[in-house]
């Protein structure tokens, strides 16, 4: 009986050490905390779980526009997480001599990039240095010319697969854009990167299944737990990146368990089989130049290289970094300018002039002297940016100056890009979709062009900004236009939007989108007929 009552109490004595712990570390929290001061839902300044909450609704896009819409310019999302709605973040935050870095958050990532991280979720400003600058020879401009002619072959099988789907009045059937889209990027990204189409616009039912996975994947970076194919429950969308003092524990479980990344691991063979297939295509002569190669040839060069468990990890990385994202800013566009059809007869008229055919529309200078088309996939990544919501970085010793706030070191900081992005105060009518934003004219000044220019960040910036940029301008330019120039396009209207008019359209689908680190939205669906002149 009295070890009974021993046991119980000591319980309670250990409970209510735990109770006062929390309660204190709440109070703490929320009145002491170097960041009490600045506003926020309640729930996020005691506790990540909040964070990870919205992670798993998928709705972190639209709930950082609520915040901020309530609390402000800072708003305090996690007890040592701050959210700023500024264009001085891009250079503040993320530029080239920003006093910040990758936060903890990457390490999460890490966790996935197996045995060597890749250049993304390095953290360390050294390592990364270097990674970037072996990378960068295969973006060079000379490089991704030559790797043109194997895009121009792939945007002809898309507008061909288009124009050969079957029609009723000279129409086709809706296709779904993000599908068809995902299969080309993805071909695109197999070509770039190791010399060969991965057929996924072909239908190839095993590279289906690879996309498929490797948009999980892409869930999983954010939502870490890649544990969906194995278990599909809540476990497979909980969020660690929030939560990274859990990242170990989730590492330790990975081992025990390794099934649980199968999806991944398939996907990581599957691009370590595509690289050592380059090895051998070099040591052969029979490559097509790709990033593996240029990088390969380095090595035999004597030249500074990546290592071969580099290489792989660097290409699982750029397939998925080049391939959903582009994917993405392309479907988006497109319904953009069905939204506003008007955008799509001014288009049309600026590529007419410079063009007589579809075939002479390929990368170069006319093609990048065609301003509006620039202007319309600018005014789309601005309103539906691709990485929409948090690109986190921590803040280094001696804080952080931003809009006359000090933020002391060690917090993470961050600046949603679609809630900057749609800032009235940088974009006036900043929900309308209007290209000639972009363009100096009559009605539109040099200062708001520079405005506008300053106050998006779609592929980030400073030294961790995306080095992919150039290409996936190029593959949107090239098959925007295309499509543009070669059918008459019609968006079919989801069930029960028929009243919306053109910005709540835009933001019905903004709330259909999911958010997880890159966000997709499903859709457009569109009408084809070849164009009628
Ligand atoms: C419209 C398409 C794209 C968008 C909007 C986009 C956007 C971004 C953004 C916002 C980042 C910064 C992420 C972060 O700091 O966590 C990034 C990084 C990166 N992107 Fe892209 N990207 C696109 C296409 C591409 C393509 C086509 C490639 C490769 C060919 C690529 C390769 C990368 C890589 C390797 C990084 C990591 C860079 C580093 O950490 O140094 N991206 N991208």
């Amino acid at each position: 009986m009295e070890a009974g009552s021993m046991i119980l109490k000591t319980l309670f004595s250990i409970g209510s050490i735990i109770c006062a712990w929390v309660v204190c570390t709440f109070i703490y929290r929320l009145y002491f905390h170097p960041l009490s001061r600045y506003p926020g839902p309640w729930m996020g300044q005691i506790t990540d779980w909040y964070a990870v909450y919205h992670c798993l609704q998928d709705d972190n896009h639209s709930n950082f526009a609520r915040l901020h819409a309530k609390y402000g310019k800072f708003v305090r999302y996690g007890p040592n997480r701050l959210s700023i709605n500024s264009n001085q973040a891009w250079t503040l935050v993320y530029g080239k001599k920003a006093n910040t870095m990758k936060s903890d958050w990457y390490d999460v990532w890490a966790v996935l990039s197996k045995d060597s991280p890749s250049i993304h979720t390095t953290r360390d400003k050294a390592i990364h240095t270097r990674k970037r600058r072996i990378l960068s020879h295969s973006f060079s401009e000379k490089m991704l010319q030559t790797y043109e002619a194997s895009l121009l072959s792939l945007v002809e099988k898309l507008t061909e697969s288009i124009a050969l789907a079957k029609r009723k009045s000279g129409w086709t059937s809706p296709v779904d854009m993000s599908h068809m889209f995902s299969a080309f990027s993805f071909d695109v990204m197999g070509e770039f990167c190791f010399g060969r189409s991965f057929c996924a616009l072909d239908g190839d039912l095993e590279m289906e299944r690879l996309l498929t996975n490797m948009k999980m994947a892409f869930k999983g970076m954010n939502t870490v737990s890649l544990i969906a194919s194995y278990s599909r429950t809540v476990l497979n969308r909980l969020q660690l990146g929030y939560m990274y003092s859990v990242a170990p524990l989730f590492a330790s479980i990975i081992k025990v368990f390794p099934v649980l990344l199968k999806d991944l691991r398939d996907y990581q063979t599957f691009c370590g089989a595509l690289a050592r297939d380059v090895i051998e295509k070099v040591e052969f002569g029979s490559c097509k130049p790709n990033v593996f190669s240029t990088l390969l040839k380095r090595s035999i060069d004597g030249s500074e290289t990546f290592d071969s468990l580099e290489m792989e990890s660097e290409s699982a990385l750029l397939v998925t970094a080049g391939s959903e994202t582009t994917a993405v800013a392309l479907s988006n566009t497109l319904f953009h300018l069905l939204n506003n059809p008007n955008e799509v007869n001014r288009l049309r008229e600026e590529l007419d002039v410079q063009f007589s055919s579809a075939d002479e529309i390929r990368p170069g200078k006319t093609l990048n002297g065609c301003e509006y088309l620039s202007a319309a996939i600018s005014e789309s990544l601005r309103l539906s940016p691709v990485v929409h919501s948090m690109i986190q970085r921590l803040v280094l010793p001696g804080g952080l100056n931003i809009e006359g706030h000090h933020i002391p070191a060690g917090v993470d900081v961050a600046a949603p890009q679609s809630v900057v992005h749609r800032n009235p105060e940088y974009f006036p009518d900043a929900l309308t979709f209007k290209p000639s934003r972009w363009i100096k004219s009559a009605q539109v000044t040099e200062e708001s062009v520079h405005l506008a220019e300053a106050s998006t960040n779609p592929f980030s910036s400073g030294a961790a900004n995306c080095i992919g940029k150039a290409w996936a301008l190029t593959e949107m330019k090239v098959a925007i236009a295309r499509l543009v120039w070669l059918f008459d396009m019609e968006m079919e209207r989801p069930k029960d939007t028929d009243d919306l008019d053109t910005i709540q359209m835009f933001l019905w689908r903004d709330r259909q989108a999911v958010d997880r680190f890159t966000t997709f939205a499903d859709g457009p669906l569109v009408r084809f007929r070849l164009r009628q002149k």
